[in-house]
């Protein structure tokens, strides 16, 4: 995407200017936006002063300045101007998609989702609120997706064999997520992606990949929308993807906390898992570039987690005292390459976690989702081919949180559990055909080490009462730098909502 006027929106009546061309359509929604937008979960930029918006293009959906009878409907593109922006944040500051829903007077139920009433510019007098809390703006957005076609500036795409019926009932799920999904009946969701970065979002292409290798453990993208023009690398930007729900599913953060709850073996589910993650592998790894990491690259990785923990630890001082010690893990990956060993490197998910994962009930199939990648990385880092075991290690770092912060808090039943569920993940992942990750341990560790300290950033700034949880595997990891596999990951251990040093 590139930081183009705002588009021309189509379906404005002629005889009235274009909604979206009017100059002061942002200067009008500034302060409203101002109060909005950083109070959003999906807003990465908390922390830092919000000094201004830049609108980076805007499609009228639907007229919003009409009689006032039916709702408008705005999309909007917006740069968030913001203080000390971070080394990932693009020149100028992130950019963000906002779906508005405009009316004289919304109705009562929503009023949750009211951001306010712009003092003046083309929308005074009316109110405007977020769309994706407005059912009946939802079910047209999936209107417009079963349409396959061009409007303003967006692109609607979609799988010709699919058959997406209309008029399906539309609801916000009401989960924590990073971006914004809604759920059509019981038979598709779509996930409105919310910080935007140029070019196809990885939750579009690995899936469609997946679906071209016959690998039925990723429900296969239906429709999706787009920028209807290409980046400087000539991709469209993927706004946001409709997918299969799969109905009466459980995630498998919720199941593992269940069985945590009732002291109940989770073994037998976390080897299944280990199955489909290692099928998942297998399927990108045969249908999407691989590459063999070897010095330098390797050096350039370990330099990477170098400066990711340093900038960790500047942000989040309680991690200062394991600097010294947790960076040899990433020395000792550095050596692997130094020794003259390689590595294989595939695209991956880039976020497992127990939360990404879903069990349908009938068949008790696991299924995996959300292949963005660590929102906070940039988009061409999530894309780039990476070693499989990096998802491994992530997903072992999960269940050492499941154990953490779950009913059993911690006591060493629980962190006993952790151990045989993360050694039974491995031999599933083994067992079809993944690389039994006890083979790579410097790889284990310096991804786990890695993973961990990320763990600390996030909870730190989204979570501040969880900081506990990742600061017992820092802990351990500083101590022995044990790897997690086949160890007990014993000691001290309080469950999320202590000071960050349980
Ligand atoms: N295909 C699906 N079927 C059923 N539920 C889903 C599906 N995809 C996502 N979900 C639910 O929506 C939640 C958010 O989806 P996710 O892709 O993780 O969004 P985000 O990237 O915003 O965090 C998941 O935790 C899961 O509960
Ligand atoms: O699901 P998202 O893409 O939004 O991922 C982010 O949020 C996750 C938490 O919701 C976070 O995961 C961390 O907490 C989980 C328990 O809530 C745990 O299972 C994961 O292992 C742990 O990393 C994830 O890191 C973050 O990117």
């Amino acid at each position: 995407m590139s930081d183009t006027a705002p588009t021309r929106a189509t379906r404005n009546s002629p005889d009235r200017r274009p909604l979206v061309t009017a100059p002061d359509l942002l200067s009008s929604l500034v302060p409203l936006l101002a109060e909005w937008v950083p109070r959003q979960r999906w807003f990465a930029g908390k922390g830092r002063l919000l000094t201004g918006f830049t609108l980076l293009s805007a499609t009228e959906l639907l007229p919003c300045t009409g009689d006032g009878t039916a709702p408008g409907l705005l999309q909007l593109l917006v740069r968030a101007q913001q203080s000390a922006p971070p080394s990932r944040t693009p020149a100028g500051g992130d950019c963000y998609q906002l779906l508005l829903g405009v009316h004289p007077a919304p109705a009562p139920q929503l009023a949750p989702a009211v951001i306010g009433r712009p003092g003046g510019g083309p929308l005074r007098g009316r109110t405007v609120y977020d769309a994706l809390l407005d059912n009946r703006l939802c079910g047209l957005l999936l209107e417009r997706l079963r349409v396959p076609g061009r409007l303003g500036g967006l692109r609607f795409c979609r799988e010709a064999d699919v058959d997406i019926p209309s008029g399906l009932p539309a609801r916000p799920i009401a989960v924590e997520q990073s971006n914004s999904s809604i759920v059509y009946g019981d038979s598709f969701i779509l996930k409105v992606f919310r910080r935007i970065e140029p070019g196809v979002n990885p939750d579009l292409e690995l899936p469609r990949a997946l679906a071209d290798a016959k690998c039925a453990r990723v429900p296969a993208p239906a429709a999706w929308f787009e920028s209807a023009t290409a980046d400087e690398s000539g991709e469209a930007t993927t706004l946001g993807v409709l997918q299969p729900f799969l109905a009466g599913s459980a995630d498998g953060w919720q199941l593992a906390l269940n069985a945590l709850a009732v002291r109940a073996d989770f073994t037998g589910s976390a080897r299944a898992l280990g199955h489909a993650t290692a099928e998942v592998h297998t399927a990108l790894a045969q249908t999407l570039p691989t590459t063999e990491l070897r010095r330098p690259q390797l050096d350039v990785i370990a330099a990477q987690m170098h400066q990711r923990l340093e900038a960790t630890a500047r942000a989040v001082p309680v991690l200062q005292p394991y600097r010294a010690r947790l960076r040899t893990a990433f020395d000792e990956l550095a050596a692997v390459g130094h020794d003259g060993r390689s590595w294989a490197a595939q695209r991956i998910h880039g976020d497992l976690h127990l939360g990404q994962t879903l069990r349908t009930a009938d068949e008790g199939r696991w299924s995996l989702i959300d292949f963005e990648g660590e929102p906070a990385r940039p988009l061409a880092e999530r894309r780039r081919p990476q070693p499989a075991v990096r998802d491994v290690a992530a997903m072992l770092r999960s269940f050492d949180y499941a154990a953490r912060s779950g009913p059993a808090g911690g006591d060493p039943w629980a962190l006993e559990w952790a151990r045989r569920t993360r050694d039974a993940y491995c031999l599933g992942y083994a067992e079809a055909g993944g690389l039994d990750p006890r083979s790579a341990p410097e790889l284990m560790r310096a991804y786990e080490t890695d993973k961990a300290v990320y763990e600390v950033l996030y909870e730190a700034r989204h979570r501040p009462d969880w900081l506990a949880v990742p600061m017992a595997a820092i802990r351990r990891l500083a101590a022995g730098g044990v790897p997690a596999v086949g160890v007990d990951g014993s000691g001290p251990a309080r469950s999320p909502g202590s000071d960050g040093r349980g």
